[in-house]
């Protein structure tokens, strides 16, 4: 036998092993679910980087539920478990108590790993986010009222003059925008200024979608990331003539400048700057000075920009569209606008007057819930003990530690049980029904996760969404043109959910 045929023998002895251990002989291997999925990842590969233009896994694993039941395992070492039919063990699996590592094989495909969203052992991660945690508080995120009201009357005025000239807004980039000048406000010393861009950064948006798919291919291929960074500029511009790759370049680089910018100031900022996240990090007491290095700070602002764009983005979209394909919510709405007593009519609503308004706060809700922001499931570890599963019907499964563990968010939000009618926009049944079916909602509305994990952009997010929205229907009219459910749908799941391809997202008139 020559040298080749012996080392394809030994590999096939050797795959030929793999598969009968994971089928046979894995701790995992009575967890209902597909064979394929059992054996190799290359299943959730090809959902995930190739079927339907990508990010189709997470519709896979439902269709595995509603097949295999609750627990399913959707990979050689992960097992997830069904919103829909036992959405009680999220408060367990995302317990505060239960101090969970997160995967790093899914969350490294953002390419960030040192990043506390991305960060996998919960130690390390408990001191990262703890760096950014006063930061993000209700009290100092207040602070930055004025500045994301600055923005909404940047946004406004475009409004103004799309309407002056009559032509056909580009809302769901104009939020890109918005959510982009917003959350850079805060996060670096030096603000993007997206809502400048004389088409709501059209091409640039949707490069930011196409880089969003390629997180799924480095979840499973890891160098995709390191490969594009060592593309020369020179060829970036041959290959995109929009000149938006070259922009996305740059906006990555911004990020090193302004690091290093915010070390060597040490906190030392111009009168009346207000100090940025990436200050915080840099001049923090309570970091580690492994964790003050630059390569760091910059996956962590970048990561953090990142965690609050196409989020409440995508949640203004949603809401926007049901509202104006709701006439009667439409209508509401604008009447709890309406009779909000204000000096003036040209003064934007400030967060203080809208946060206390019932019917607002309930469309916010149930654009979150119809949204989930977050479509990705969320996978965590146990690496010290074992961990277990008893399924509503009684079954136990117990895993070893090191076992992968998930559930989504979508499952709970569209789970009819608690939700009816869970797929129609229904303002009214957060401020409408009993108090226990209240209080239901509230346990398994999950839109910024739970736990030591949960979204630290919360505030601010809830701050942005309801200026945002607040002050547009108090202002403005506008009907849909040319969008439909389609062009809000959640067609592919790159972590955050996006509608088909060749959508042209929601547009309006403004009347
Ligand atoms: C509608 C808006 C938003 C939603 C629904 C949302 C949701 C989430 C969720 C579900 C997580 C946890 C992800 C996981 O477990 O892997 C998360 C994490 C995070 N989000 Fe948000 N987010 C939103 C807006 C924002 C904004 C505006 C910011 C920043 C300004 C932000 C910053 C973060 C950060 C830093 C983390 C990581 C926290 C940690 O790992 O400790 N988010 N978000």
């Amino acid at each position: 036998m020559n040298i080749s045929s012996t080392i394809l023998l030994i590999l096939l002895s050797y795959l030929a092993y793999l598969l009968i251990y994971r089928l046979f002989l894995h701790p995992l291997a009575k967890v209902p679910g597909r064979k394929l999925a059992a054996s190799t990842s290359w299943h959730e590969f090809y959902y995930d980087c190739v079927k339907g233009n990508g990010g189709q896994h997470a519709f896979k694993i439902q269709e595995m539920h509603k097949r295999y039941g609750p627990v399913v395992r959707i990979n050689p070492r992960e097992v997830h478990i069904d919103g829909r039919v036992d959405p009680a063990f999220w408060d367990i699996l995302y317990s505060n108590s239960n101090k969970l590592d997160k995967d790093s094989f899914y969350y490294d495909g953002f390419g960030a790993g040192y990043s506390a969203v991305s960060t996998g052992p919960a130690d390390l991660h408990r001191a990262r986010r703890g760096a950014m945690a006063n930061y993000f508080s209700m009290t100092n995120i207040r602070r930055y009222e004025p500045m994301v009201l600055q923005q909404i009357s940047k946004l406004f005025q475009r409004l103004k003059t799309c309407k002056a000239n009559d032509e056909v807004v580009d809302l769901g980039n104009a939020y890109r925008c918005l959510a982009t000048d917003v959350v850079t406000s805060f996060a670096l010393p030096e603000p993007k200024t997206m809502l400048d861009y004389p088409d709501f950064g059209k091409d640039f948006n949707r490069l930011i979608r196409d880089f969003a798919k390629l997180i799924t291919f480095q979840r499973h291929l890891k160098i995709v990331f390191p490969l594009l960074s060592a593309i020369p500029d020179w060829l970036t511009v041959r290959m995109d003539s929009t000149g938006a790759s070259l922009q996305m370049v740059d906006f990555q680089r911004s990020y090193e400048k302004q690091t290093q910018l915010a070390i060597d100031r040490k906190g030392k900022l111009p009168e009346g700057q207000p100090i940025s996240i990436l200050d915080t990090l840099a001049t923090s007491t309570e970091l580690k000075d492994r964790d003050k290095l630059r390569n760091r700070i910059v996956e962590e602002a970048r990561n953090t920009v990142g965690a609050g764009t196409e989020t409440t983005a995508s949640t203004l979209s949603v809401l926007t569209y049901h509202l104006l394909s709701n006439p009667a919510c439409l209508v509401k709405l604008k009447s709890e606008l309406n009779d909000t007593a204000v000096a003036s009519s040209n003064q934007l609503l400030d967060f203080r007057t809208l946060e206390r308004l019932p019917y607002l706060n309930a469309v916010i809700s149930e654009a979150l819930r119809l949204t989930n922001p977050v479509t990705g499931r969320l996978p965590r570890i146990n690496p010290r003990a074992p961990t277990s599963y008893t399924t509503p019907s009684g079954i136990t499964y117990t895993f070893p530690p090191g076992t992968v563990m998930s559930m989504s968010m979508p499952d709970l939000h569209f789970n009819s049980s608690i939700f009816p009618d869970p797929h129609a926009f229904k303002p009214e049944r957060w401020l409408e029904g009993t108090w226990e079916q209240k209080a239901r909602m509230q346990q398994f509305f999950v839109p910024f996760g739970k736990g030591s994990r949960a979204c630290l952009g919360m505030e601010s997010a809830r701050m942005e969404l309801l200026l945002t929205a607040g002050n547009l229907f108090r202002r403005f009219e506008m009907e849909l043109f040319e969008t439909t459910a389609r062009d809000v749908s959640w067609a592919h799941d790159f972590f955050a959910p996006f509608a088909p391809f060749d959508s042209a997202g929601l547009r309006v008139t403004m009347l």
